[in-house]
């Protein structure tokens, strides 16, 4: 007979945080198939801006000079860097996993393939099968693996694998040109490997502003071998590393590759055929605003059940789940409307709202304005010559419809944008409502809002 549970949830990243005290009188199985945690927590977001930080220091040790410092990068110990990362990460999933397989009395483990059975059955990989009352789907993402003759034979990595190599690669083929890919070339390429991109579409970061996306391009471009509208036809095993044949006719030889090409939901491994719950052509389980899929008792959320795959989001819908198992007669709304992301490479990239392209294709009355680091303050201290802000505004209103930074610092910039936006406020009360501390790089920010046309009125 099947142990019978008030909830299962299938996935212990992010829904991992929906038990807690309140959820003490209910029976709890929790389902897991890989790292206890996840990816933000094992091979996601911490590890990586972990890797990203001492990249910034090389990278800045590199360019010293160019302020009149006598700096100089001389290498990094990778295996040290490596095993520090990981020294501190590792220990949170493993006390994690015995917490809840060791300590929580209403809750049980298993450590299996989740697969639906029916509505209210699930096979859990162990060879048990479980009911419950109310099911949560938070199984994640996984790389995408573009179908390359011979890709497979060579020992590629991932995300999940590239930040534990034995050593650091002379040579690296990164395969993709969107966050996965701008965050490992710096990293890699601020520690002395050299960088080959090779991406499908006409730049890097397509989905950003096209300002942005081109300056990206073009910063990235001196720092590394960059091939757009290009894909790998072939790769083969080379002398320890790996040749690639690129669809442009001409080989590159490296010694290790990065496959970086998207990440798809994981919903094609949990039999969701057998429950009714839909998926859309992108295999993204379809959840109304309160996490509810169309069956009854079938909740979703995070990278399976939205398309922006960001770590803020999948915590703020876990947050809401939690609320509306527990007050199923007051639920709460998920908000996507003002979803901010950042690309921590170097330079970094961070954005909300509309883009230009998109206030335009969308018919939207809009005006942009921009500002350059180098014409503020803190910008001549830094020397930049590549940071600039993007507004675009509605010009009746005020109110701020997008907003996108790329500099140094631009994840922080973005944030009194992000505010405004959430909260309504329009461009002419913040840049004037308020003192901004001089002479701050938070500047960009200020001479940003001040550079719009006052509203109307
Ligand atoms: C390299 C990288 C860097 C990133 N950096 C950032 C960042 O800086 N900022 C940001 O906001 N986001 C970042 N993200 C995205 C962020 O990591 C994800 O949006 C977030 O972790 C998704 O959480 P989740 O709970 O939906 O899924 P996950 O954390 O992936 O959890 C899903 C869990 O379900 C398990 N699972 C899957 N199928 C089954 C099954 N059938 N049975 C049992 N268990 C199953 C998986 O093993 C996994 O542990 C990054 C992602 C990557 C890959
Ligand atoms: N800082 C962050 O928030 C952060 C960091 C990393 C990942 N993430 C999340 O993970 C998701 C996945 O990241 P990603 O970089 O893997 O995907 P992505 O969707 O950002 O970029 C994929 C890139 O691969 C290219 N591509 C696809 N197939 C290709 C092929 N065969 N050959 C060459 N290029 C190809 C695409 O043109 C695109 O540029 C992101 O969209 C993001 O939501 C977030």
């Amino acid at each position: 007979m099947s142990t019978h549970y008030d909830l299962a949830i299938i996935g212990t990243g992010s829904g991992n945080s929906i038990v807690d005290e309140r959820f003490a009188d209910r029976r709890v199985a929790l389902l897991e198939k890989g790292t206890f945690g996840g990816t933000c927590l094992n091979v996601g977001c911490i590890p990586t801006k972990m890797f990203v930080y001492p990249a910034d220091i090389a990278l800045s040790a590199a360019q010293g000079g160019s302020l009149g410092v006598e700096t100089r990068f001389d290498g990094v110990r990778w295996p040290e860097v490596r095993d520090r990362i990981f020294g501190r990460i590792d220990p949170i999933s493993i006390g994690g996993r015995r917490w809840r397989a060791d300590s929580n009395e209403n809750v049980t483990l298993y450590e299996g393939h989740a697969r639906f059975v029916d509505v209210r059955t699930l096979d859990t990989g162990t060879g048990e099968t479980i009911t419950a009352d109310q099911v949560v789907i938070a199984a994640g993402a996984r790389p995408v693996v573009p179908e390359i003759e011979g890709l497979a034979g060579v020992g590629f990595h991932t995300s999940d694998t590239v930040m534990r190599l034995e050593r650091l690669p002379a040579r690296m083929l990164i395969i993709g040109g969107g966050f996965v890919a701008a965050e490992f070339a710096h990293v890699f390429g601020s520690f002395g490997t050299q960088v080959t991109i090779v991406n499908r579409s006409n730049g890097l970061l397509r989905a950003e502003d096209d300002d942005l996306s081109a300056a990206f391009t073009e910063v990235a471009r001196a720092r590394w071998d960059v091939r757009l509208e290009t894909v790998v036809t072939k790769a083969e095993a080379y002398d320890g590393g790996v040749r690639a044949q690129l669809s442009d006719g001409s080989t590159v030889e490296v010694d290790a590759v990065l496959v970086a090409a998207g990440r798809q939901p994981n919903s094609d491994g949990l039999d969701l055929d057998r429950t009714g719950v839909e998926v859309d052509e992108d295999g993204v389980v379809v959840v109304d605003r309160h996490q509810r899929t169309g069956v009854e008792g079938i909740w979703a959320l995070g990278d399976i059940a939205n398309h922006f795959q960001l770590k803020h989001v999948s915590n703020l819908e876990a947050r809401v789940v939690q609320h509306n198992l527990l007050h199923p007669d007051d639920l709460w709304e998920s908000r996507h409307d003002v979803v901010p992301s950042a690309v921590f490479s170097n330079p970094q990239v961070a954005s909300v709202g509309l883009t230009e392209r998109q206030a335009g294709e969308r018919g939207v009355r809009h005006v942009v304005a921009q500002q350059r680091y180098g014409d503020t303050a803190y910008g001549w201290a830094m020397e930049d010559t590549t940071g600039f802000a993007k507004l675009i505004a509605d010009p009746d209103t005020g109110l701020i419809l997008g907003a996108h930074i790329l500099g140094a610092q631009a994840s922080n910039l973005l944030q009194p944008l992000v505010q405004a936006m959430s909260f309504g406020q329009t461009a002419h009360d913040v840049a004037r409502g308020q003192y901004w501390i001089h002479p701050a790089l938070m500047e960009v920010v200020e001479n940003l809002l001040l550079a719009l046309p006052a509203p109307p009125g």
